[in-house]
């Protein structure tokens, strides 16, 4: 496994870059969420990402690098070393999840502790599945009223349902939502 590959990507690290961050838990749909981001039609993801997952997204506004870090409890301890290089965090929970809600919850809240500025987009995933909190359930679970006062921070509900489907209207809004974050960010 080379995370340190991320120093050599072809599109990560350069001055002009605008780099996302992109984190959550194992099986969340960070990668399916990018596929689909990038295509704007749905594509599933049908491996767990071993290690990174760098992924470029132009839109007219923005010339965008999101770096995915896998979320299994091994890679976990690699999240934060991203960090300091970052404009914006997407945070991708699975809505249907209940169980590792609380585990969801404090992660974000570390990560974010040492940065009262740094914009986040939460993305409840999965929102097609039967059982999938709503989010009003999903901001109290993440208790995101305590991400402090200074940030800007969003949640947008998403699902990745219909492989080669367009996307939808929330995922293009979330698209936009996120080029407009990092167009103000820089
Ligand atoms: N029903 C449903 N399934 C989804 C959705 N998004 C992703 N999945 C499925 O959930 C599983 C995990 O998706 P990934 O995109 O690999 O999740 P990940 O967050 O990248 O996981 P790691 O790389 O292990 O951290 C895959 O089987 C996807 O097909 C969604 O919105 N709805
Ligand atoms: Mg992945």
């Amino acid at each position: 496994r080379e995370l340190s590959a991320a120093q050599r990507l072809p599109c990560w690290g350069k001055p002009q870059s605008k780099q996302i961050l992109v984190l959550g838990l194992d099986g969340a749909g960070k990668t399916s969420v990018l596929h689909s981001l990038a295509t704007n039609h749905v594509k599933r993801s049908t491996a767990s990402t071993e290690g990174i997952n760098a992924v470029c997204i132009n839109t007219e506004e923005a010339k965008m690098e999101f770096l995915e870090i896998g979320g299994r409890e091994s890679l976990r301890s690699y999240w934060k070393m991203y960090l300091p290089r970052v404009l914006v965090l997407i945070y991708v929970v699975d809505a249907a999840d209940h169980e590792r809600f609380p585990l969801a919850k404090e992660l974000l809240h570390q990560l974010i502790q040492n940065d009262s500025t740094l914009p986040v987009v939460v993305l409840a995933n999965k929102q097609d599945l039967k059982g999938a909190y709503c989010i009003t359930d999903i901001h109290d679970a993440l208790a995101l009223s305590e991400m402090g006062d200074e940030r800007k921070l969003f949640l947008i509900g998403t699902h990745v349902a219909e492989d080669g489907a367009e996307i939808s209207s929330s995922m293009k809004d979330a698209k936009e939502l996120i080029a407009q974050l990092v167009s103000e960010a820089q």
